[in-house]
């Protein structure tokens, strides 16, 4: 492994008003490295991302992209990362292709290629047969196929996936780890946040859990396994401590008595 990291994050701290909600993030990412980041709703985990992809410049700490001062040049770092939203809204009255072509813009590509490419991608996701067709006539996967494009077209050095299955359908679900696969065997930096363990555990060479804004655990998903003799979604029970998910069930079936 190239032991220079391409993403550094010393000490990150992130206030909402007075709420701590990222306690000091120590983290190296090396290059090539997938990264499935997970934690319980709230953790803070489209924070960090947010912070990395430069959505949020108020932040304590350092964030150092490819060598690229966050503080001093996060336009620089925006070229360098491709980033896919929880919750993006899609201009839906346009179609796949002028929607590409504005984010292609955006990215400064030049127009050939990025029809090129964006034609190649669309048929690529399944889309081919809409191309021209106006969004708002698209399922939300279909939409969220787009999002994925919109996040890739312009061949990033790093990939930052906040739970980019939300809507898709099993097959979707399928390519998608196949594509997260083929994308680190391309050399690209993965950063994967999701909920979905059994796809995590699958993609991730280095997984990351953090809860309450700190991170608690760090390893491969063997070495979890190894320490915690338990399945990802064991470990993060317990390590969350919300291991009592029967009794949480049978509070909500118990509030209708
Ligand atoms: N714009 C905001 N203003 C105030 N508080 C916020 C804001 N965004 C997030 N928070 C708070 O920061 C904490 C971390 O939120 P964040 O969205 O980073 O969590 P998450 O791990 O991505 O959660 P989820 O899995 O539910 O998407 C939460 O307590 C949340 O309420």
């Amino acid at each position: 492994m190239n032991d220079t990291p391409l993403i550094r994050i010393s000490n990150l701290q992130k206030y909402y008003g007075d709420k701590l909600v990222l306690k000091g993030l120590d983290l190296d990412i090396y290059p090539g490295q997938v990264i499935g980041y997970i934690g319980p709703n709230g953790a803070g985990k489209s924070t960090t991302v947010k912070i990395l992809t430069g959505l949020i410049p108020d932040f304590k700490g350092e964030v150092i992209v490819d060598g690229i001062n966050m503080a001093q040049d996060p336009q620089g770092i925006k070229k360098l990362i491709g980033y896919v939203p929880e919750n993006a809204e899609i201009y839906d009255v346009l179609s796949p292709m002028e929607y590409l072509d504005f984010i292609g813009k955006l990215y400064g590509m030049e127009e050939h290629l990025l029809h090129d490419r964006a034609k190649k991608l669309l048929t690529a996701f399944g889309l081919g047969d809409n191309i021209n067709n106006r969004m708002d006539t698209f399922s939300k996967g279909m939409k969220q196929k787009v999002l994925l494009i919109s996040g890739i077209i312009h061949n990033p050095k790093i990939i930052v996936l906040d739970e980019p299955l939300s809507g898709l359908d099993a097959n979707a679900v399928i390519m998608i780890k196949e594509l997260i696969v083929r994308l680190k065997a391309e050399g690209k930096t993965v950063f994967y946040c999701s909920h979905m363990m059994d796809v995590v555990e699958k993609v991730s060479d280095r997984i990351l859990l953090i809860d309450k804004g700190k991170i608690i655990a760090d390893g491969t998903f063997e070495s979890l396994k190894q320490d915690h003799s338990d399945t990802l979604e064991g470990i993060f029970a317990k390590l969350t401590g919300r291991e009592g998910s029967g009794t949480e069930a049978d509070a909500i079936i118990n509030a209708f008595d």
